[in-house]
C-alpha cells in the first residue's frame, strides 16, 4: 500500500464520467478482493449502510450480545455475588488493560480499564503535575493542547487550579519552545478530532523529557487505529476511550495507562478503595495498591466492561500495523475518489495529506457542512458533522472496505451538486 500520487489527487476533474465511476469501481473491487482483514466485517453487526463514524462510535461487535446476555443472566441472575470472584468481575479492569495493551505498544501491568476518559485525564494529569512537583517545587505549569477535544481542556483547566499551578494551551508545534523548566506536565491529544492531524507523538515526548516534564498523552483517536508504541517512546501516561476505533460500545470504560516506572509514585487524585493495597480490609488509612491497580477508583461498571471484554475479541490475530497500513490505503482511496468526483473548490480538505501525519480520518470543510450531513446519512453515508464547518468520516479498517469508500465519495460529490 503506497504513498498516494499527490499530484493526481490535486488535479480534480470538473465531471464524473461514467468511465471513472467504472474505472474507481473496478479498483476498488480489487482492493477489496486483495484486502487481508477483509472477513473481519463479517466480526460486525452491519447493514447496508456505510458507516463512517467508527471514529465516534464503533459498530457493535457480534460476540457482544450473546455475552451481555450471558453476563446478565447467568453471572449477575443465577450466580450473583459469587460473580466477583468467581466470573472474574473484580480482576476485570486490570485483565482487559492487558488485552488493550498490546494494540497501544504497552506491556502488560500498565493498563486498567474504567471510569471515563474525562475522569482518567483527571488522575493522569494531577499525577503527572504532583510527580513533578514532589522532585521540583518551582515545577507549576501545564501545558495544555490548544486544539485538544474539549474536555481534555476543561479538565485541565480544573487540575490546574486544584494544583495551583498555571495552565497554558499552546498547539502542539508549539510544546518543545514552551515547555521547561516550570512545566509539570504537558497533556497532548495524539490525533486532532477535528482535523485528524496525528501529532508527533515519539518527537514531543522527547522534547517533553528533556525538558524535564511529563508527557500525558490522550489516544482517543489513535487507540485500535494505528501503532502508539507507548513503552518503545517512553510516555509517561496515557488515556484513551474504548468506544471508537475500539468498539467497546457507548459509553464504555475508558483506559489508563501509567508507565511501570512511574507506578510505585503515582499519587492518585482519586484515590477510592477500589485501589487500595487491601480493599477488603475497609482500613480507615489509605494505603494504595502496587502496579496498574493503582488507577482504579470505584466499583467497576461490569455491564460495559464486559461487552468491551467481549468486543475486544475482534481484535485475536490482527496486527494493528495491517489495520494501520488499510487505514491509509481506505484513506488515500477516499482522497482520491473525491478528487475525482467532487467539482474542484467545492471542499477544502482539512486532513494532512502526509502519511506520517494523517490518522484515520479524513475531514472535509465546506460553508454547508451542517446542511450537507443529514443529506448524507439520509443517503446511507453516516459521517459526522464537527462544529463549525467540518464533514468528518473516519475509516475502521475492521469493518470497513474499499467499495464503501468509492460509494461514500459518490454520494457526497451527488449531494454536494444538490442532486
Ligand atoms: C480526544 C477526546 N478526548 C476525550 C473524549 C471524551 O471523553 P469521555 O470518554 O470522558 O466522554 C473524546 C470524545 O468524546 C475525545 O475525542
Ligand atoms: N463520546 C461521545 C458521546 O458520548 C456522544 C456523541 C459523540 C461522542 C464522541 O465520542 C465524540 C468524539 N469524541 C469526537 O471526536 O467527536
Amino acid at each position: 500500500m503506497s504513498e498516494p500520487n499527490t499530484r493526481a489527487m490535486l488535479q480534480p476533474r470538473a465531471e464524473l464520467s461514467g468511465s471513472k465511476q467504472a474505472e474507481l469501481g473496478a479498483r476498488a473491487e480489487k482492493l477489496d478482493g486483495a484486502d487481508e482483514l477483509a472477513h473481519k466485517r463479517a466480526e460486525f453487526v452491519l447493514d447496508d449502510v456505510v458507516y463512517l463514524d467508527g471514529n465516534s462510535l464503533g459498530a457493535l461487535p457480534a460476540a457482544v450480545p450473546g455475552r451481555v446476555e450471558d453476563v446478565v443472566r447467568r453471572q449477575w441472575g443465577e450466580l450473583r455475588i459469587r460473580s466477583w470472584t468467581e466470573s472474574g468481575w473484580w480482576t476485570a479492569p486490570e485483565r482487559i488493560g492487558d488485552r488493550i495493551a498490546p494494540l497501544v505498544g504497552a506491556a502488560a501491568g500498565q493498563i486498567v480499564v474504567g471510569d471515563s476518559t474525562s475522569v482518567n485525564v483527571f488522575k493522569a494529569l494531577v499525577g503527572a503535575q504532583r510527580r513533578a512537583e514532589l522532585a521540583d517545587p518551582d515545577r507549576t505549569e501545564i501545558l495544555v493542547d490548544a486544539t485538544t477535544f474539549p474536555t481534555d481542556g476543561y479538565i485541565a483547566h480544573s487540575a490546574a487550579r486544584m494544583t495551583e499551578c498555571t495552565l497554558r494551551a499552546v498547539t502542539p508545534a508549539e510544546v518543545p519552545e514552551a515547555v521547561g523548566e516550570r512545566t509539570a506536565a504537558v497533556l497532548l491529544n495524539h490525533v486532532d478530532y477535528r482535523t485528524g492531524r496525528l501529532h508527533d507523538l515519539p518527537g514531543l515526548t522527547a522534547a517533553v523529557h528533556e525538558a524535564g516534564a511529563y508527557a500525558v498523552w490522550d489516544l482517543c483517536h489513535s487507540a485500535g487505529a494505528l501503532p502508539v508504541g507507548l513503552d518503545e517512546h517512553g510516555v509517561d501516561y496515557a488515556v484513551g476511550c474504548t468506544y471508537k476505533y475500539l468498539n467497546g460500545g457507548p459509553g464504555s470504560p475508558a483506559f489508563l495507562y501509567v508507565r511501570r516506572e512511574l507506578q510505585d509514585s503515582f499519587d492518585s487524585p482519586l484515590p477510592g478503595w477500589n485501589s487500595h493495597a487491601e480493599p477488603f480490609g475497609m482500613r480507615t488509612q489509605y494505603e494504595p495498591a502496587a502496579g496498574a491497580l493503582r488507577g482504579r477508583v470505584g466499583t467497576p461498571d461490569i455491564l460495559s466492561m464486559l461487552a468491551l471484554e467481549a468486543a475486544l475479541e475482534v481484535w485475536d490475530g490482527v496486527p494493528i500495523e495491517a489495520v494501520r497500513a488499510k487505514s491509509l490505503a481506505l484513506t488515500d482511496f477516499f482522497l482520491e475518489c473525491v478528487t475525482e468526483y467532487v467539482p474542484e473548490g467545492r471542499v477544502e480538505c482539512v486532513t494532512p495529506r502526509e502519511h506520517s501525519e494523517r490518522g484515520s480520518q479524513i475531514a472535509l470543510r465546506c460553508d454547508d457542512a451542517a446542511e450537507v450531513m443529514p443529506r448524507l446519512i439520509e443517503r446511507g453515508v453516516v459521517g459526522d458533522f464537527r462544529h463549525p464547518d467540518v464533514l468528518r468520516f473516519g475509516f475502521t479498517p475492521l469493518y470497513v472496505g474499499f467499495a464503501d469508500v468509492e460509494r461514500a465519495a459518490r454520494v457526497l460529490a451527488e449531494v454536494l451538486a444538490g442532486e
